[in-house]
């Protein structure tokens, strides 16, 4: 991102429906980037990255608040994302670091657009608001089968299945196909890796982009 003309840091989003593998690349990925970039790498989540934003956080993946409003999820994703940015990433950025977050805006215009079915113009425009217009350098998606994420979850990860991972089969499946469809509406932005193959080429297919998008960081 340049602003006055000086080169500033990077913003790298990790996208892709429940149980993609994600947060297993992103850990691998800071263990094989720390020792290179040092404090340059910042790496953080959503909701989350900061105690406000981790305290809505707990409040939107409760699986006891069955009430829930769709439009309150959508707000408190982007009121969690305004935090974020506020104190965690644009701070990043403005000291030239390299950003690797765990989701990202992406996710409420899949989530809560097409899974939610509120609308992807209208959350993406809600998140517009909410961001000031701060998009990723760099998205890189995990597409696997809404099937293959869920099983992953279920088999392995049963303590930790929050209020979005139970819900049907129907609504991880609007997701991913909305992901797509952002996916290839914006190829510039949007790397698409296939998060069905094994974790060590999928960290594989994950650096090499890294790698190739920020050349910068590694000379
Ligand atoms: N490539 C892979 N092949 C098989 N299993 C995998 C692979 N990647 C991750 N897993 C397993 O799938 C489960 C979900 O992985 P992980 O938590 O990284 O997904 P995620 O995309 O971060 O999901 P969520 O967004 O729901 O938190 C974990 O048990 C993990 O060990
Ligand atoms: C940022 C964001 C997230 N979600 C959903 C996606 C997941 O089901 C949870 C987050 O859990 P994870 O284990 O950290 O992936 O929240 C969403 O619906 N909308 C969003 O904007």
């Amino acid at each position: 991102m340049k602003r006055d003309g000086i080169v500033k840091g990077k913003f790298i989003s990790f996208e892709g429906p429940d149980g993609a593998g994600k947060t297993t690349a992103l850990n691998k990925v800071v263990t094989d980037l720390t020792p290179v970039l040092k404090d340059k790498l910042v790496v953080t989540r959503e909701p989350g990255g900061n105690r406000i934003s981790e305290a809505i956080r707990h409040i939107i993946l409760d699986r006891k608040n069955t009430e829930m409003d769709d439009r309150t999820e959508a707000l408190l994703y982007a009121a969690a994302r305004r935090q974020h940015i506020v104190e965690t990433i644009q701070p990043a950025l403005d000291e030239n670091k390299l950003v690797l977050c765990d989701r990202y805006i992406d996710s409420s215009v899949a989530y809560q657009g097409a899974g939610r079915q509120i609308g992807t113009t209208e959350v993406y425009q809600m998140n517009l608001f909410a961001t000031g217009g701060l998009l990723p350098n760099l998205t890189i998606y995990f597409d696997v089968p809404s099937e293959v994420g869920l099983q992953r979850i279920m088999t392995h990860r049963t303590d930790e299945i929050n209020r979005l991972d139970v819900e049907q089969l129907s609504f991880h499946q609007r997701v991913r196909k909305s992901y797509l469809e952002i996916a290839k509406a914006q190829p510039q932005r949007i790397k698409v890796i296939d998060a069905t193959k094994s974790k060590d080429q999928v960290v594989q297919d994950v650096e090499k982009i890294i790698y190739a998008a920020n050349q910068e960081f590694f000379n």
